[in-house]
């Protein structure tokens, strides 16, 4: 018995698709994929362009899920035939396959569970197939967590995801002012185009290993610039940051809490601003024990 489980676990699972968003339907793939094998492999295979998180943060979503990613072009499989990827899994020393029920693979899309079943047996790939997830009864997709991300509604984009949204970047120079606001940020450079409307929202910032609750404005500044580059700025209330510049943090999106806006003084900003950060204050305390993540 002892032995067999040893087997067991030293199996190498495979997950086979785009993998852009590591939502909860293809983390179900991956939970199953780790009762069943000591290692997993996910051969994430990129046709379009990535727009929810950079390669640094796909690489970091892996590393904290422990499973090995392995991004390939889609030139490098477009042309092999069902028969040929899975030549080319054994390769990888692929021995157990993970799909979702209704996975297609191989040139033109040919493949599907019941080709993949079959050639499994002759390569020697026990292949398992997990049911899609859900929510609200329709299937948890990238499609539909961009669209919620695009129209702001990152709650729900989160609850999707499992996790928060959330961008990397580098603390860079902001113009100081709001110090003098009495609001201190951090300018926040992002690895990416954050897809988030404009807005300010409750955000959670990890920097040093430690996580902190704050507030960001996300967009132009209109009250105090011209509009045009967008910025990322985040606010952690009673507590005074060192100086970070360079520093590379995490920024999880958790909420949006309201549009930004053009003020006519600097007055009008700085009232609004402390209204939304006491507000946002009295929510925590209210909320107390909720955790940032989802
Ligand atoms: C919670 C919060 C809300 C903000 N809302 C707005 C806003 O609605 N409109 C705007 O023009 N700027 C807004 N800002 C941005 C401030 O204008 C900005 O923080 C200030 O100009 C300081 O910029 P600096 O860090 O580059 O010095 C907001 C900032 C914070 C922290
Ligand atoms: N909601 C889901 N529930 C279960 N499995 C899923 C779900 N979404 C994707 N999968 C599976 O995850 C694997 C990787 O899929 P891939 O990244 O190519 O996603 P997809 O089906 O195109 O979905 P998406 O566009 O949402 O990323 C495939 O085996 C696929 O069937």
């Amino acid at each position: 018995m002892e032995q067999a489980q040893l087997q067991e676990s030293q199996k190498r699972c495979c997950i086979v698709g785009k993998f852009e968003t590591f939502h909860r339907g293809h983390r179900k793939l991956i939970e199953r994929a780790k009762e069943l094998c000591d290692k997993v492999l996910i051969v994430s295979i990129k046709k379009e362009k990535f727009t929810v998180f950079s390669e640094e943060e796909r690489k970091e979503i892996a590393k904290g899920l422990s499973v090995e990613l392995l991004n390939l072009p889609f030139s490098a499989v477009r042309e092999l035939s069902p028969q040929e990827f899975f030549q080319f899994l054994k390769r990888n020393g692929c021995q157990v396959l993970i799909v979702g029920e209704d996975w297609r693979f191989g040139k033109d899309r040919k493949g599907n569970v019941r080709t993949a079943k079959e050639l499994g047996e002759k390569f020697g790939i026990e292949v398992i197939t997990v049911q899609t997830e859900k929510a609200n009864g329709e299937k948890i997709a990238t499609s539909r967590i961009k669209e919620l991300l695009k129209e702001g509604k990152v709650e729900e984009a989160n609850k999707l995801l499992g996790f928060s949204y959330f961008c990397l970047g580098t603390v860079t120079p902001g113009d100081r002012l709001g110090r003098d606001l009495g609001y201190p940020t951090l300018n926040v450079h992002p690895q990416k185009e954050i897809l988030l409307p404009n807005g300010v929202y409750e955000v959670a910032l990890t920097l040093d290993g430690e996580t902190l609750r704050g507030i960001a404005n996300l967009g132009v500044r209109p009250t105090v610039s011209n509009g045009v580059e967008r910025r990322l700025e985040v606010h952690v209330p009673d507590r005074e940051l060192p100086e970070l510049y360079g520093k590379k943090v995490k920024v999880e999106f958790i909420r949006f809490i309201r549009p930004e806006k053009r003020f006519n003084s600097i007055e009008e900003l700085k009232k609004q601003i402390k209204f939304d950060v006491e507000n946002l204050k009295r929510y925590w305390r209210d909320n107390v024990g909720r955790a940032a993540e989802v």
